[in-house]
């Protein structure tokens, strides 16, 4: 009852009977930094309750500012004693991550396959892990950052695997992006030692990861989203948890389906206004000062028009994600042609080297397309004579 007085004093009075009736009907929470849950908040309503005061209070100060506010929290709290914590997978994502972690002051062990990117941490204070299996021993709680379900699945279950080093009291958080058959597989296996598993993929990329501004979508052991809360505010500003394990996989894959198509319609627009005459700067402020502006587009737009693509997401990672996306809609029966389309394009520009690139080079992928006339468009069965089919020239 505490988080709904709390959720009152930001209410209007329309909101009210929403908000109860949520209460008691959602599964759902959404959590903000300042650490409010609010049970079962539907997702539509959340900009009227999740506070970011102390979110941008704890952005804007300094790396030791953050230092002594999880050194004064643990006090206040009895002299608790803070966690150890482990990090798996030190990529784009997972170094920006634990280096957070490092400068709040948390004890960090830190593990990656290729052993040379985990220097940087070591020298700012982390400990080096030996393998999976060793940092999870050392650790009361570890994060799991890795490319994708197969990396997942070898650190956490592989022989020297993350899984061997855990028992009961310890925690696995797994926030990479995979689908929810993998988070379930990975979820059994870590349950089966006594420890408890949250999946928490994140939303947000690699300057959200430097800024402590992800999104964790979260699910799985609620006590132990609770007590690693107090990390996910370092590195993100809201959480939401979402109940069972394959739920956060779920809302992952849903998002990154629509940033990707949303990616490749915005080249598409950029280069039609190119062939059409426009300054493709024009259009970027155009769209910008509409409904269908995104801070994607201002973000990348101008390095895109300069054909840059400094890598802050990998196109190969939006690939998989649009893959196991389809993998999901295949398995629920959601028909999703729009993501097809947008996969095929992605794949081909993977395979076309594209894949180191940020996920914005796709709009090469469609420069390097041609045009062809079809009379018969036998995979959408569409029978058009102006249907346009595009491959590589
Ligand atoms: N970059 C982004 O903007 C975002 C990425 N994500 C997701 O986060 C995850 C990580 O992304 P990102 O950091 O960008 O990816 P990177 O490609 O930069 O890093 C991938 C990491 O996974 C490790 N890895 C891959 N395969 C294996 C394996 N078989 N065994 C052990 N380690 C392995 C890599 O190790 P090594 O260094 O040895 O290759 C590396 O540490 C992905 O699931 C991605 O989809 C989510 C939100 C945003
Ligand atoms: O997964 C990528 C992101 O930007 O979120």
């Amino acid at each position: 009852m505490e988080a709904v007085a709390m959720a009152k004093g930001v209410l209007t009075m329309a909101h009210k009977p929403l908000l109860l009736n949520c209460l008691f009907s959602r599964s759902s929470s959404i959590t903000s930094k300042s650490g409010v849950i609010f049970p079962g908040l539907q997702h539509g309503y959340r900009r009227s309750f999740v506070s970011t005061s102390d979110a941008t209070s704890a952005r804007s100060g300094t790396a030791w500012s953050k230092r002594s506010f999880v050194v004064r929290a643990s006090s206040a709290a009895g002299e608790e004693k803070q966690p150890s914590i482990g990090f798996l997978g030190l990529g784009i994502m997972g170094t920006a991550m634990a280096r957070n972690l490092v400068k709040a002051g948390y004890e960090v062990t830190v593990w990656n396959r290729s052993i040379s990117k985990c220097d940087a941490l070591v020298s700012e204070g982390a400990k080096r892990g030996e393998t999976p299996e060793q940092t999870t021993a050392a650790c009361d709680i570890t994060f799991a950052m890795l490319a994708d379900p197969a990396g997942a699945m070898e650190v956490a279950c592989g022989p020297q695997g993350a899984v061997k080093g855990l028992s009961a009291g310890k925690g696995y958080v797994d926030v990479s992006t995979v689908d929810d058959e993998t988070a379930k597989a990975i979820s059994d296996a870590v349950r089966k030692t006594g420890a408890e598993f949250l999946e928490a993929p994140v939303s947000g990329s690699k300057k959200p990861a430097v800024d402590g501004t992800l999104i964790f979508l979260t699910a799985g052991d609620k006590s132990l989203f609770e007590r690693a809360s107090p990390m996910l505010d370092v590195m993100g500003k809201s959480k939401f948890y979402l109940g069972d394990v394959g739920n956060g996989a779920a809302m992952k894959l849903v998002v990154n389906m629509v940033m990707g198509s949303m990616m490749a319609s915005f080249s598409e627009g950029l280069l039609l206004g190119a062939k059409a005459g426009l300054d493709p700067k024009t259009v970027i402020e155009v769209i910008g000062q509409g409904a269908i502006s995104a801070p994607m587009f201002a973000m990348k737009g101008p390095s895109m028009v300069e054909g840059q693509y400094p890598t802050a997401f990998p196109l190969k990672h939006q690939q998989k994600d649009l893959r196991l996306a389809l993998e999901l809609a295949n398995k629920v029966g959601q028909p999703s042609p729009i993501a097809a389309a947008v996969n095929d394009l992605y794949a081909r520009a993977t395979k076309n080297g594209l894949g180191d690139e940020d996920f914005s080079a796709i709009i090469e992928a469609l420069k390097a397309c041609k045009r062809t006339q079809l009379s018969n468009n036998e995979k959408t069965g569409i029978t058009n004579s102006s249907t346009l089919r595009f491959s590589e020239s």
